[in-house]
């Protein structure tokens, strides 16, 4: 099956000479959710910008369902809906006229039962004669998303759709881009939030000063990179790792009372067996063990000082 979204070599050089994209590929398959992770002025804003016909890239070429951004703009626009990171609505405008009025700007007949679906699927249709300035924060965000929804894109953009909002619509919003995924829209979404990229995202992409430097299945990226940490909890305090110990990749808490244990989960074995029989050995006696995933965010964090201490 051909990508939906095909971004070749991407490069984005702005007016003054900043290079913001630089050369970014790109495949994005129909029905998943791609979150796009990176610093501030990373080019998260400048690739979305360019998918959706805002900023003209420099060269390179994408396509949106096959159709090329640049020559055939108005198909590969039709295709595209764009939640951006700034609310902009009519303060005087009433929220189902806000939404009619979108879909007729893609040259699209006004179709009662479609806007209604939608103002229903966000908890706006009781909200919908309410103009919208009367709206709090979180329905403004909601209309900024029924109004992207409203001429039914195969491709939805998010930019930083949580930024600032409170856990609960957080939450919400994670559920309605769940909904949207099983209607089978295809979601890209920009993020700080790397707890966000890992509760909702299919793949991940890692973006650094316009360079992406990854993209790759949420699940096997978490496993590849992923180191995990065992935690011993000892019964008696120490004062050090003991020398016999010294072999295995150790730390001590501050209160003498925790080990932490460091493995690779790509490794042969894990080591565990022999470090538990080299404590008992030592005369260490074990209150509790656990285990600890390395987080999406350790695995990013560590990527994207990478790049800086090679650059
Ligand atoms: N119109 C513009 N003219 C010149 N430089 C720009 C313009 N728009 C963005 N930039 C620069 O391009 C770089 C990438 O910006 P972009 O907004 O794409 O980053 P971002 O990853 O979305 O950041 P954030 O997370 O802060 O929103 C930044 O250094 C920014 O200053």
């Amino acid at each position: 099956m051909s990508p939906i979204v095909d971004v070749k070599n991407l490069r984005k050089i702005y007016d003054g000479g900043f290079e913001a994209l630089k050369g970014v590929t790109l495949s994005i398959e129909a029905g998943e959710i791609l979150a796009l992770l990176g610093p501030n002025g990373a080019g998260k804003t400048t690739l979305i910008s360019a998918l959706c016909g805002i900023t003209t890239p420099s060269s390179g070429t994408a396509t949106v369902g096959g159709h090329d951004i640049a020559r055939e703009y108005r198909a590969a626009r039709s295709l595209v809906g764009l939640v951006p990171q700034e609310i902009a609505l009519e303060p005087f405008e009433k929220v189902i006229s806000t939404i009619n009025f979108s879909r007729g700007i893609f040259g699209k007949p006004k179709d009662d039962a479609l806007t209604e679906r939608i103002l229903r699927q966000l908890s706006l249709w009781d909200k919908r004669d309410a103009r919208t300035r009367e709206l709090s924060g979180g329905m403004k965000r909601r209309v900024m998303i029924a109004k992207a929804l409203c001429h039914e894109p195969r491709v939805l953009f998010l930019d930083e759709p949580t930024a600032g909002v409170d856990v609960e619509l957080r939450r919400d919003m994670w559920q309605i881009v769940e909904e949207l995924k099983a209607d089978g829209v295809t979601i890209i979404l920009t993020t700080h939030y790397i707890e966000e990229a890992e509760a909702i995202a299919d793949r991940v992409g890692v973006i650094n000063k316009g360079e992406l430097l990854l993209v790759e299945d949420k699940a096997s990226l978490m496993a590849r990179m992923g180191r995990k940490t065992l935690r011993i909890d000892l019964r008696d305090k120490v004062d050090e790792v003991p020398s016999a110990l010294a072999g295995y990749d150790l730390e001590l808490s501050e209160d003498g009372t925790t080990l932490s244990y460091h493995y690779d989960t790509r490794g042969e074995g894990t080591g565990i067996t022999r470090l538990l029989q080299a404590l008992a050995a030592e005369g260490l006696h074990l209150r509790d063990i656990h285990t600890r995933q390395s987080s999406l965010e350790e695995i990013f964090v560590g990527l994207v000082h990478d790049g800086e201490d090679a650059a």
